[in-house]
């Protein structure tokens, strides 16, 4: 068994294990300097958008390298048993946690796969305190981790996930998405402005 198995003694489906010929990933020269906040893809984005009353309202902060921290306060919208967050938002956070990841790429990408580890159960209240990096890069293929812990960015671990991201083109989801979602984005200059920033990715 790999030592460096970042879910501890549950190895990851073999979907997530980067073949042979993938390679680190590349920060890009424009990405957000270590410690800037990303702020928001999406107003409407449940994970980070600010027009989302019971969303995360999860705050991504790049770190060295193709890294991120995040945070994420557990309300009592978030729940599943009483008091406990739900298992789904836990995902949901690492999922977006993970999502943020891309930005430091300059590639746009969605969620192909994505396995967590419910290591400890999170109270409503609760601070997660996220980090996530890519591993790797295979073609479209983006293979990432991410850990959530509770009580403190050192504090014992309460989630781990592992994820395959697909990069995908901006037409993903004009294509895709509900038509008015698309053309109310379309419409706004700050979200022309974001995904432009992909868009000259060389
Ligand atoms: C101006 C207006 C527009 C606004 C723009 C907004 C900009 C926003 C900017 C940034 C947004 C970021 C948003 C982040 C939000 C948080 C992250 C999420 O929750 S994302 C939502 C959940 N995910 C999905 O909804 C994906 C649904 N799935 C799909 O659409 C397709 O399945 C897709 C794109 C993932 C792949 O489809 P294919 O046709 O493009 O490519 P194929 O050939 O199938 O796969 C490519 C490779 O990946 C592997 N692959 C694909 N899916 C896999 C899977 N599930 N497991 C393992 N491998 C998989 C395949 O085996 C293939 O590998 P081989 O190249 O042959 O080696």
């Amino acid at each position: 068994m790999s030592t460096a198995n970042p879910r501890g003694t549950n190895p990851a489906s073999s979907a997530l294990t980067p073949p042979p010929s993938a390679i680190p990933p590349v920060r890009h020269p424009d990405a957000p300097a270590p410690g800037e906040l990303l702020g928001a893809h999406y107003e409407d984005c449940f994970g980070c958008g600010g027009g989302q009353p019971h969303g995360l309202h999860l705050q991504a902060r790049a770190g060295e390298g193709v890294s991120i921290t995040a945070e994420f306060t557990v309300k009592p919208a978030h729940q599943g048993a009483p008091g406990l967050a739900h298992g789904g938002v836990l995902t949901s956070a690492l999922d977006e946690t993970l999502g943020s990841l891309n930005w430091l790429l300059r590639t746009i990408a969605v969620t192909g796969r994505l396995e967590t580890d419910f290591v400890r159960p999170v109270p409503v209240d609760t601070t997660l305190f996220l980090q996530a990096e890519v591993a790797a890069v295979a073609g479209r293929k983006i293979y990432s981790t991410a850990v959530g812990r509770i009580g403190g960015p050192d504090g014992p671990v309460a989630v781990r996930a592992q994820a395959l991201f697909i990069e995908v083109k901006v037409d993903h989801f004009i294509d895709n998405g509900r038509p008015e979602e698309i053309r109310a984005a379309m419409a706004d200059p700050d979200q022309i402005r974001r995904v432009r920033a992909f868009e000259v990715n060389p």
